[in-house]
């Protein structure tokens, strides 16, 4: 390849990073993806930018959390083993940061690595780690289990299923190839060795970058745009929402943020009889494009207090988006960064489909759990939708230079 082509093959590279990079959540350079411009494939020819793009594992919040949607997903909890405690714990932690740290460089795993990401870049790969409540018990850390990991309530449409629900570690992996992020959860899993045992592992994954003509926020498998009003970096209250701040009665969570994970089931076969007009009112917004039913366009504002012709409120009194927005729950807010799910079809002919919902926030008090209650009285998504299974793991802030993930709670 001549010197000029490799500089335009460079110049295309970085290019074209951002609209990869704003597909899903917009959160264009805080997420903190870099482009490999060295990175190359066999006999030197340079990586596509899906397989170039880095995202660093060392930072204030953990990779994961900011980074946009990533096309494949793959969550797992572990329980430690009987016996194991915080000797073993830690030994696990520094274990899983170091591969992931090598993983998300896209470097392979270590000795004895599958090879199954060889010809790869890193991917946009996250491995993202977090502690379930039962984690400060097994390790003799209770004194700094957080508040914050307090029981989420039983919620009237709950149908949990507790094999599939909690945990005393979680991982989430992320990446923008299949076989990245499938290295990356058997790398995990062999890591763990005898410290920790899978107690349930789901798959996701969302649309591929590049596969709409401009980046724009994902679709979820009942075809809606999902994820307009999530809070965005740029406003006053972010990080307030998102994250722990430094100075809170658990310093070791300063950076950090709460993970309510649902594995929420859509019952598809009785939300698509739905006519489109029917399925709109729902959610309170347009499927085609996610304008509000009040009018304008995806990012207007949607206006709750407009009435039509007749009389009655354009975005019903039931529909999700009303109930859920924050102006209806005291400020109540969480980034939402899901994947979609589908497990096969079952023998009645139903798609075990769905989302793996993934809300982020300082505090699921302050968050997950009052949007949820009120969600519970009466939204009229609910009769298309069933949570199965639940799990809530705080999620330390990222790892410094020479840290492993976990290290301010397991060290302290
Ligand atoms: C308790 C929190 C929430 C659950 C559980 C939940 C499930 C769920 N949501 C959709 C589809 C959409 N949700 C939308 C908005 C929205 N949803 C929540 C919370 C939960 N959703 C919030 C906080 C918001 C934002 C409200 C606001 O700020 O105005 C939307 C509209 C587009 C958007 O803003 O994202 C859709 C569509 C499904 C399918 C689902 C369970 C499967
Ligand atoms: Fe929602």
């Amino acid at each position: 390849m001549s010197t000029e082509n490799l500089d335009i093959s460079r110049r295309k590279l970085l290019g074209t990073v951002g609209a990869a990079g704003a597909a899903g959540l917009a959160l264009g350079a805080a997420g903190g993806a870099a482009t490999y411009a060295t990175a190359a494939g066999p006999a030197g020819t340079a990586l596509a930018t899906v397989g170039s793009t880095a995202v660093p594992f060392r930072g204030t919040h953990q990779a994961g959390i900011l980074q946009p949607l990533q096309a494949r997903g793959h969550l797992v909890a572990f329980d430690l083993a009987p016996g194991a405690g915080r000797k073993e714990a830690t030994a696990l932690m520094r274990r899983w940061s170091a591969v992931a740290e090598r993983l998300m460089a896209g470097e392979p795993a270590g000795d004895g690595d599958t090879g199954v990401a060889l010809d790869a870049g890193p991917s946009s790969l996250t491995v993202t780690f977090g502690f379930g409540a039962s984690f400060f018990d097994r390790t003799g850390l209770v004194a700094r289990r957080p508040a914050e990991l307090d029981p989420l309530p039983a919620f009237s449409s709950d149908r949990l299923d507790a094999r599939r629900s909690g945990g005393d570690l979680w991982v989430q992996i992320g990446a923008d190839d299949a076989l990245v992020a499938f290295h990356a959860l058997r790398a995990v899993q062999k890591e763990a060795g005898a410290a920790a045992k899978v107690r349930w592992q789901m798959n996701g994954f969302n649309r591929s970058p590049g596969a709409t003509a401009q980046p724009m926020t994902a679709r979820n498998l009942m075809g809606q745009v999902d994820g307009t009003r999530n809070p965005k970096p740029s406003e006053p209250d972010f990080q307030e929402r998102v994250f722990v701040p430094a100075g809170g009665d658990q310093p070791w969570m300063a950076g950090g943020s709460y993970a309510v994970v649902r594995r929420i089931r859509m019952l598809l076969d009785d939300w698509e009889k739905l006519p489109l007009e029917r399925q709109e009112r729902v959610i309170g917004r347009r499927k085609s494009d996610g304008a509000p039913l009040t009018g304008g366009g995806e990012t207007t504002e949607i206006d709750l207090d407009r009435t039509g012709p007749d009389g009655k409120l354009v975005v019903p009194d039931n529909a999700h988006a009303r109930i859920s927005a924050p102006e209806q729950n005291g400020g109540a807010a969480m980034l939402r960064r899901p994947f979609s799910f589908h497990d096969g079809i079952g023998t009645d002919g139903t798609p075990d489909a769905g989302l793996l919902f993934i809300a982020w926030q300082a505090d699921p008090r302050r968050g997950f759990v009052p949007v949820q209650r009120k969600l519970d009285r009466g939204d009229a998504l609910s009769p298309f939708i069933r949570h199965e299974a639940s799990g809530l793991f705080a999620v330390p802030g990222g790892p410094g230079e020479g840290e492993y993930v976990g290290q301010r709670l397991l060290e302290a």
